[in-house]
């Protein structure tokens, strides 16, 4: 079986669907972000506070080519700027991966993003009027890479289980 890649935008539902997902197709789950966090001991919070953008960045890239070189099967869920980095987009492609995209709208973004911004250092100290132009022009440029995955599905009107199967659809 394939390496089963998520990737979208914050609030996309990454963590949550791929956690889902993994249950479903009983194999194991890594979030990146997780996996981040458990190597350095430190949460993104931290890391982006302490070290900066540019170390999380090296670190990402790092840590996503050390989980594409895992033997087993395994679901990955991305954090929201892993393939606007490093050429990450271009890994996304290989044959040993299925990529999907979970396509959200900003409204969708802005509405669970705005009850979910404290771990996420990009977005922390806005008000949900500066997020909402923020994300706007972030999902307009990130949409190059994000649009490099394989597959896609539009999430906003999806219950989790609802893309779960979508996403079950595109393995058989
Ligand atoms: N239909 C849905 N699909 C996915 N997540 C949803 C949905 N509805 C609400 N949520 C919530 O939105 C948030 C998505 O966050 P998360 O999975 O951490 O996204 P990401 O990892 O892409 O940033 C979670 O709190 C989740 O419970
Ligand atoms: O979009 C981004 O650049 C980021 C998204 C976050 O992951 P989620 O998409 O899971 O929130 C996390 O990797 C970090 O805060 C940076
Ligand atoms: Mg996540």
């Amino acid at each position: 079986m394939k390496k089963i890649i998520l990737l979208g935008y914050m609030g996309c539902g990454k963590s949550t669907v791929a956690r889902e997902l993994s249950k479903k197709l009983e194999i194991p789950f890594v979030d990146l972000d997780e996996f981040i966090e458990k190597k350095l001991g430190l949460s993104i919070k931290s890391i982006f506070a302490e070290k900066g953008e540019i170390y999380f960045r090296k670190l990402e890239h790092e840590c996503f080519v050390e989980l594409l070189n895992f033997t087993e099967p395994i679901v990955i869920g991305l954090g929201g700027g892993t393939p606007c980095y490093a050429n990450n987009h271009e890994l996304l492609k290989r044959d040993d991966v299925l990529s999907v995209y979970l396509k959200a709208s900003i409204d969708t973004l802005v509405g669970r993003l705005s009850l979910n911004k404290n771990n996420r250092p990009l977005i922390a100290n806005k008000n949900d009027e500066e997020m909402k132009e923020f994300i706007a022009t972030h999902l307009f440029e990130r949409s190059y890479y994000y649009n490099q995955a394989q597959y896609k599905i539009v999430v906003d009107e999806q219950t989790i289980a609802q893309t779960v199967e979508e996403i079950l659809a595109i393995l058989t």
